[in-house]
């Protein structure tokens, strides 16, 4: 039993019952007292049975048990209740499911709109984004025209309209000029004078919005006197111009886009006369006008302090002001307009912009110009205060005119500082700025002069950005990369070319590797075919020296100092310590052989000391020659023709071996034609000075081994066969510069050489 008061009710009926027990009644007999002795609510409902039927009995209820009964009506009561709260409880204990799934919707519905708002961000940027773009291609600095109705005096007047408008072309107007010539103009878009305010402001919005976005923005309406700039500016209650209807249309989109962005606007409007400012929102009628000055700001701004700014945030109080500007305005009456603007008027829009969902802020201006009129001073008669007014508005019209062709053209100095107006338009002109110039003109004949001023003016500004000049620093640009195009053209070409050398050259030295290295093994193949000839006839040598004939025929007293050289020298070999070859071919014997067969007389070298050379055979001449030689005299010497002699071995003694030079290989005259490379090479050196002179002249009866084959050499600068000795000359550029060059001779190339031409036929 859960309920605490049921249990207090039960324990009070138990009490009740003992009572009546007591007092002479059997509660056993009626069956409620149980087992376990433990009560509970059947108990209670057998208590109020007995009850009864005690009443009966008794004929009267008593107190207590009317008591009991009411109580077991409240337990009965309370029984309901509570079974009643257990079903709430039930049904709240399931509803709290219910709400996770509210909590979940909840965090996916957060989630949606965190990323709707990422998404909105990235779009809206990117909108900005195209949007500048499109005005950008249109062109920063646009220029439209719009040409007022004749006016009644000028209808009065019979003056016909000198413009002429293409039905079908918003862009184009034609001046009839005095000579009957025609003139075409082009502009960003032309506006009729049947065009309304409206039509202007619908081409004109696209560019002011951009102030929303955070850029700067600068309209200016110019032309003569009396063309309308003001009312196109200001317009009329009826008829309101561009200034109202910009900043009707900046409301209209700040509202919007109320939620993503908060901005506030705020409106200046101040003049330019005779370059002095004026802040027009200022009543000035009790007090001398504050001196206003334009200064630069932190940021690079241009700023005028003191410079009233009112905040607006509806349309009703944006109209009230430019009235009250617009009548604080310097107006004077000139023979073209009776209320002409002597002044430049300024109305400055400054938005600062929030973006709510990413925080960022902007600040930006929007300047609407109305000029004053740009007419020549000789135009209007003007004297005194009106003349210098007019001096002072076309040198400010004119610095404005100089500060656009800058602009157009890309020029790095714009003249900002030349006049107020341009100063204080600075920040709004150029870079990102978007710039509209409206021209207003007259189609009035008798302003045919003034209306081809303004427009010849307004087509340089807008012919200097999208016409000629444009084109020229395109044309420059594209030089530029023409130019670059062309130098890397010629850098690829030099690079391919010198490519082509590196390869050339790696090739050469390639080929040079394998000769040197065919050249380096067939050196160490000579070497060792040398080392091996030299064993083999030392062998021979010892065998002849020890013959029997050898001995017989060699005086005792000659043999043995060459015996004892002989023994003293060590073995030809492989090794360093070879012998010299003179001292082998000296002592050769004329039987041997080698000197027999193989080697015929004519191209056999043998030393002059040699003892197997024929003395007789010798011509005297040629011995005194050879004995005269200095021992530098090697194996290239060629000997005389004729057998050699065994046996006859001359007195000059066994010169020790020096340096193998081909130095002394000068044949004498009178030798035989002997074809070698050496004596070719030596043929080629002829002029070299000194000791080289004779060595390299040409030898007459000398034929190299390209001439034997030819009788007519077609070697270049080999020397003629019929040549006179000296008179050849090297013609050859690489003989030339051998002829400079001093030479130094490998005795072991020279040995390679000698062997494989000459010495090897000595056997
Ligand atoms: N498009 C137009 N439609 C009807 N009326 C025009 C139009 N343009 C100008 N006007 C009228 O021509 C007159 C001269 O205009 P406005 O004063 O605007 O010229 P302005 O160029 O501002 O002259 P100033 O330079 O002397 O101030 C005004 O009465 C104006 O209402």
């Amino acid at each position: 039993m859960d309920d605490p008061m049921i249990e207090i009710l039960s324990e009070e009926f138990h009490r009740i019952c003992l009572r009546s027990a007591k007092k002479g009644s059997e509660p056993s007999s009626t069956g409620c007292e149980q087992v376990d002795g433990s009560t509970d609510l059947d108990g209670m409902n057998c208590e109020a049975n007995e009850v009864q039927e005690f009443s009966p009995g008794q004929g009267q209820v008593l107190p207590i048990l009317e008591k009991v009964i009411d109580l077991s009506t409240t337990v009965e009561e309370l029984k309901r209740q509570h079974s009643i709260l257990s079903g709430e409880m039930s049904g709240l204990t399931t509803n709290l499911f219910a709400g996770t799934g509210v909590i979940n919707a909840l965090q996916h519905l957060s989630e949606d709109h965190e990323r709707l708002r990422l998404k909105f961000l990235e779009v809206s940027s990117e909108r900005k984004k195209l949007y500048n773009e499109v005005v950008e291609l249109k062109g920063n600095i646009r220029v439209f025209c719009r040409c007022r109705p004749l006016n009644k005096d000028e209808i009065g007047n019979g003056l016909g309209s000198v413009i002429e408008f293409d039905p079908s072309q918003d862009h184009d107007l034609q001046v009839n000029c005095s000579d009957s010539s025609k003139k075409l103009f082009k502009f960003d878009r032309v506006f009729k004078p049947e065009d309304n305010q409206e039509a202007v402001f619908a081409q004109t919005k696209p560019v002011v919005v951009s102030v929303l976005d955070g850029y700067n923005v600068c309209i200016f309406a110019y032309g003569q006197t009396g063309t309308g700039k003001t009312f196109t500016m200001e317009g009329t209650e009826g008829n309101r111009g561009v200034n109202y209807r910009t900043l009707e249309e900046l409301f209209r989109i700040a509202e919007d886009r109320r939620g993503i962005m908060k901005y506030e606007l705020s409106v200046s409007i101040l003049e330019v006369y005779n370059e002095k400012i004026k802040d027009l929102l200022v009543d000035s009628s009790d007090e001398p006008p504050k001196k206003l000055e334009i200064k630069q700001a932190a940021e690079g701004t241009q700023e005028v302090p003191g410079l009233v700014e009112v905040r607006v945030s509806s349309t009703a109080e944006v109209w009230e002001i430019l009235r009250s500007g617009s009548r604080a305005r310097s107006v004077g009456s000139t023979s073209a307009n009776e209320l002409s603007s002597r002044s430049h008027c300024l109305l400055r829009v400054t938005v600062k912009g929030e973006n709510l969902l990413d925080g960022h802020k902007t600040r930006s201006h929007l300047w609407m110009v109305d000029l004053a009129g740009s007419e020549r001073v000789g135009r209007i008669d003007v004297e005194g205060e009106r003349l210098k007014e007019s001096q002072f508005i076309n040198k400010s019209l004119s610095a404005l005119g100089d500060v656009i062709s800058s602009l157009a053209s890309k020029t790095t100095h714009i003249p900002y500082r030349n006049s107020k107006l341009t100063h204080m338009l600075q920040s709004s002109l150029g870079g990102d700025c978007k710039t509209l110039m409206l021209v207003q003109v007259s189609p009035s004949a008798a302003d045919l002069g003034e209306t081809l001023c303004s427009l010849n003016f307004a087509s340089r500004v807008r012919g200097i950005e999208n016409g000629p000049a444009r084109k020229q620093a395109d044309v420059s640009e594209l030089f530029k990369y023409k130019q670059m195009v062309e130098k890397l053209k010629q850098e690829e070409k030099e690079t391919r070319k010198l490519q082509d050398n590196l390869q050339s050259l790696q090739l050469r030295l390639g080929a040079r590797e394998h000769a040197f290295k065919s050249l380096q093994e067939k050196v160490r193949d000579l070497e060792q075919q040398l080392a091996e000839e030299r064993k083999m006839r030392l062998k021979q040598e010892s065998r002849a020296l020890t013959g029997p004939s050898v001995q017989s025929s060699l005086p005792a007293m000659k043999q043995a100092p060459l015996k004892s050289i002989l023994e003293k020298k060590p073995p030809l070999g492989p090794s360093k310590m070879r012998l010299p070859l003179r001292r082998i071919t000296n002592i050769v014997p004329s039987s041997s052989p080698y000197a027999a067969q193989d080697a015929p007389p004519t191209h056999t070298f043998r030393a002059s000391s040699s003892s197997s050379y024929n003395k007789e055979n010798l011509p005297k001449q040629s011995t005194k020659s050879f004995l005269r030689q200095p021992r530098r005299i090697s194996i290239a010497a060629r000997p005389p023709p004729g057998p050699p002699t065994s046996g006859t071995a001359t007195k000059q003694p066994v010169q020790p071996r020096r340096r193998v030079s081909i130095a002394t290989l000068r044949p004498e005259p009178s030798m035989h034609a002997a074809s070698t490379p050496l004596h070719m090479q030596s043929s080629v050196r002829d002029t070299r000075p000194a000791r080289y002179s004779r060595l390299f002249s040409p030898m007459p009866g000398y034929t190299t081994p390209i001439a034997a084959r030819s009788s007519s050499s077609k070697f270049m600068g080999s020397p003629n066969n019929n040549a006179q000795p000296g008179s050849w000359k090297p013609r050859h550029p690489t003989v030339i510069a051998l002829q400079r060059k001093s030479l130094v001779w490998s005795p072991l190339k020279l040995r390679g050489m000698m062997m494989n031409n000459n010495v090897r036929r000595c056997y």
